[in-house]
């Protein structure tokens, strides 16, 4: 960080700054500016609105720490949000700079109480957070101030960026490209989540060769899809129909821990996933050089629900195709196929409600989003190297079964004794 005696306002007046009324709309993005701006601005009027308002940004040098501060920041105000406030997510980036991004929320209050304020000075009191408030003017300009200083900043309209914002950081803090990226993440997790531990212990025993020549192995194939689109039914019969062996990531031996790490933010709980399928090639690794091997869900999965809960808003908030976000890590074993299993929102709904069991958290929240569902469901199709193959799989278990073993039979240099 810069010098210490500059405000931390003024250090981030070279920022832009993002609010997020909904997933549904564009974001506004503003300023900051020490030069009076001339007037007021019907979208920052529309967002900000004219009660009390607060941006809180949870604070740290070191990531991990600054992660869970975010989380538990989240938590704290989802919980004592006081009737008439609401709260928005906001960040703040450098334009199209990788890895510039701060999340925060902003705090605004319409209520005759102006209840937030009690809250903001409880936060401020209880964890590390760096709170400014916004005030209206007569005239509608906006300034912004840092409650622990005085000096106040004109608030400014600012062009939306060419890349989304929330794309900025997903290299190495959504997705990671290299073992030892996920695997530093949870090393300076061990003290605060011990079973990092045990899970970076599960990763040493498997004795991982990157890469290992697969020239000679037999086919690897990978099932995707979301949750419900049939994967468990198909690898089943795959495994029979192939004589081939069932493997899945996150491996039965991190089950245990999945639980744990799945209450973390994206940080910790996607290198842990990441680290899953590392463990897993270890083991298609070993199981190839015997039968054909049928995984359940790997990288593709991994990197797509990492992406679509990183990128904010709508799929157009993507990063492109073509990006290197989409790319392979360089050191994880590579399947001879991956097929995408794909059914349509009603067909998924149906299978879920007849299923009835319990669904992670972030199923539940597929069903109730949309938005999310189709985002998940485009990273997967724009992840390159191997990029996946769609398989409709509307129709009855038989059928998909039947169009999947042509698919197998007909891809080159796949060699299937009885196909
Ligand atoms: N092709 C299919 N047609 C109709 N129902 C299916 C089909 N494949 C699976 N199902 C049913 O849908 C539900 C979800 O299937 P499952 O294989 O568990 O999906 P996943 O492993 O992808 O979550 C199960 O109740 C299963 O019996
Ligand atoms: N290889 C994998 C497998 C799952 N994940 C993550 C992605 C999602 O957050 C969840 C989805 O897993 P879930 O258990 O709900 O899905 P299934 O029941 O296996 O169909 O796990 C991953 O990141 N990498």
């Amino acid at each position: 960080m810069a010098n210490r005696s500059m405000s931390r306002l003024t250090q981030w007046c070279s920022r832009i700054f993002m609010v997020e009324i909904n997933q549904k709309t564009e974001p506004i993005y503003f300023s900051l500016s020490s030069t009076p701006v001339s007037a007021g601005n019907k979208d920052l009027e529309a967002v900000l609105g004219n009660g009390k308002l607060f941006a809180v940004y949870a604070l740290g040098d070191a990531r991990v720490p600054r992660a869970r501060s975010h989380t538990h920041l989240k938590r704290a105000l989802t919980q004592d949000l006081p009737p008439g406030c609401d709260l928005l997510n906001t960040a703040s980036f450098l334009p199209d700079v990788k890895n510039s991004l701060v999340n925060g929320f902003f705090l605004r209050d319409n209520s005759v109480l102006s209840s937030s304020e009690r809250i903001v000075t409880q936060l401020r009191q209880k964890a590390s957070v760096c709170v400014f408030t916004y005030t209206r003017e007569q005239n509608g300009v906006y300034l912004c101030s840092d409650v622990t200083d005085d000096r106040s900043y004109y608030v400014t309209t600012a062009p939306a960026p060419l890349r989304h914002p929330s794309t900025l950081n997903i290299i190495n803090s959504d997705v990671f490209y290299q073992m030892k990226d996920a695997y530093k993440v949870l090393q300076e997790c061990i003290d605060v989540i011990p079973e990092s531990k045990a899970v970076l212990e599960l990763v040493e025993e498997q004795q991982l060769e990157p890469n290992s020549s697969q020239d000679e192995s037999f086919p690897i194939i990978v099932i995707e899809g979301l949750d419900a689109t049939g994967k468990t039914t198909l690898t089943f019969s795959l495994q029979k129909a192939l004589g081939a062996v069932l493997l899945k990531s996150p491996p039965q031996c991190l089950a245990d821990f999945r639980p744990r790490f799945d209450t973390e933010p994206p940080l910790i709980r996607r290198a842990f996933y990441a680290l899953g399928n590392y463990i897993t090639a270890a083991q298609i690794a070993r199981e190839s050089s015997y039968a054909p091997v049928i995984v359940d869900r790997y990288w593709h999965s991994t990197a797509a629900y990492a992406i679509a809960t990183a990128v904010s808003g709508r799929e157009e908030n993507l990063p492109a195709v073509g990006s290197e976000i989409y790319e392979w890590p360089c050191d994880l074993l590579r399947p001879s196929l991956v097929l995408l299993l794909s059914v349509s929102p009603e067909e998924r709904l149906r299978r879920l409600s007849h299923r009835g069991l319990d669904k992670t958290e972030e199923e539940s929240q597929l069903e109730i989003n949309h938005l999310f569902r189709r985002k998940v469901d485009e990273a997967y199709r724009r992840i390159q190297n191997p990029a996946c193959i769609v398989v409709d799989a509307n129709p009855s278990p038989d059928h998909v079964l039947k169009q999947v073993l042509g698919l197998i039979r007909n891809k080159n240099n796949l060699q299937f004794p009885g196909l």
